[in-house]
């Protein structure tokens, strides 16, 4: 037990949670385990942001710039074991998961408790914030957790590696081999302004929507098919997943407009689409709207942007807001606090799925192992994966796509390794690519300069 341990209430722990204004962080923080057990003691923390090309994808916050960021966290340990995690790369992340790095150095890997107080003290009550809005609005409680995830990851990975098992056994075991990912596809440009169509081509109509689901199943053997919309009016958008409907008759398919629609536009959609849709996806803002929505729409609400955070659930609950949380490993806190969102789902009968953005081999294998572990996981889960597969930091091999799945790495941690010449090739390209925050909106305005970020816009 620490010397700091709070004697009038035995179960209360060791610190405080997440101390706003500490005075000397060393003094806020639980100390490294000194029971004498053998010790994965961190050593440093390297924090490695990247860009990678990203094609011209629509959505309601307006279009895909031609890099995406992300960065890569290394943890190493005194005894020589290293293990890696990706999250974003917008630079108030960056500068924050860089204000939390030297706080991690002396704690033991396993240590995972005491490493989210100490990220919750070293971030003092910052709120981090994004420009695009996509997966909703930022809490203080929230920004710990994804700044916390990625580090999180790298020691899960330090640990499987320590004891030879995959991560998904530290999880609870696999319940089952493989995990299944659906097409995502996306209204899209042919190429970026001033540049050549790019392998996926153009997709604005519902015939280009078709096309685009067709190369996707083709080459990956998706068994769902989600849709981003909230870029064209809703009628044009219902029109496409019509299409999508007659050209694949029994593939469970989703709409996602990323809150563009008012609560009635909603149900207009939701009606025109009913018995079409396995779920229908943030159609409208915040709580309030989704409820309002989910009250009279047939089909379940999914959410992951007005249920973002362990704060949000008890109120979504109260009004049935959503029948379906996309859960996301990166802002949930991690894979442990990704299982403990699972739990509360199966206890409250709400659907769990699985959110994506742009991301790399690191994050694809940490998702395959949480959603391994998952029992209650009960739909296909998002992949931005296949748009950004080319530059992928992991060494290939290990993860590949068989009719649309994922099979769970089985060696030791995440059982990936990172391919340092890409990672140096992609570090460049983040310092010479002129981009440090991602902004959806900003890019679209240099090619319509009335654009305005709207939700709702319908
Ligand atoms: O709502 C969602 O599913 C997303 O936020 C996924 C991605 O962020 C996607 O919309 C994107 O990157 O344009
Ligand atoms: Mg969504």
């Amino acid at each position: 037990m620490s010397e700091a341990s709070n004697s009038s209430n035995p179960l209360a722990p060791t610190e405080p949670l997440a101390p706003t204004e500490p005075t000397e962080l060393t003094a806020n923080v639980a100390p490294a385990s000194t029971s004498g057990r053998s010790r994965l003691k961190i050593t440093d923390v390297v924090l490695t942001p990247i860009a990678f090309r990203d094609p011209p994808l629509l959505n309601s916050a307006g279009v895909h710039e031609p890099w995406a960021l992300r960065t890569i966290v290394e943890i190493h340990t005194d005894e020589g074991i290293c293990g890696i995690g990706e999250t974003y790369g917008d630079i108030g992340h960056l500068e924050r998961l860089r204000t939390v790095a030297p706080a991690l150095v002396g704690l033991d890997a396993y240590e995972l408790g005491p490493m989210h107080q100490r990220v919750a003290a070293a971030l003092r009550g910052q709120t981090g914030d994004d420009k695009h809005g996509l997966t909703g609005k930022i809490s203080a409680p929230g920004t710990v957790d994804r700044v916390y995830s990625a580090f999180e990851v790298a020691c899960l990975d330090i640990q499987g590696r320590a004891v030879g098992r995959p991560v998904v056994d530290l999880l609870g075991g696999a319940v089952r081999d493989a995990v299944p990912y659906s097409a995502y596809l996306f209204y899209k440009w042919a190429g970026h302004p001033g540049t050549e169509p790019d392998q996926w081509g153009e997709a604005l109509d519902p015939v280009g929507v078709v096309s685009q689901a067709r190369q996707l199943i083709d080459q990956y053997g998706f068994g769902s098919i989600k849709l981003k919309g909230g870029v064209f009016p809703p009628e044009q958008e219902v029109d496409a997943v019509r299409a999508l409907r007659d050209a694949f008759p029994n593939t469970p398919l989703r709409l996602d407009p990323n809150a563009a629609w008012t609560p009635g536009t909603s149900l207009k959609v939701a009606e025109d689409l009913d018995g079409v849709l396995e779920y229908l996806e943030d159609p409208t803002p915040e709580i309030a709207g989704m409820a309002e929505v989910a009250a009279k729409a047939p089909m379940p609400l999914a959410t992951n942007m007005c249920v973002v955070s362990f704060e949000h659930v008890a109120p979504s609950v109260a009004v049935n807001a959503v029948q379906v949380i996309l859960s996301d490993h990166h802002y949930w806190g991690g894979l442990r606090r990704s299982a403990h969102l699972a739990s509360i789902c199966e206890a409250f009968d709400i659907g769990l799925s699985m959110h994506s953005n742009s991301h790399l081999g690191i994050s694809l294998a940490a998702m395959t192992h949480l959603a391994a572990a998952t029992p209650n996981l009960n739909y296909a889960c998002d992949t931005h994966y296949p748009w950004n597969a080319a530059d992928d930091v992991v060494v290939p091999g290990v993860l590949s796509f068989v009719d649309g799945s994922v099979a769970v790495p089985a060696g030791p941690g995440l059982g990936i390794e990172l391919d340092r010449d890409v990672l140096g090739r992609l570090a460049e390209n983040y310092r010479t690519c002129g981009l440090v925050q991602r902004d959806d909106t900003g890019y679209m305005r240099k090619f319509e300069p009335t654009y305005e970020r709207k939700r709702p816009r319908w």
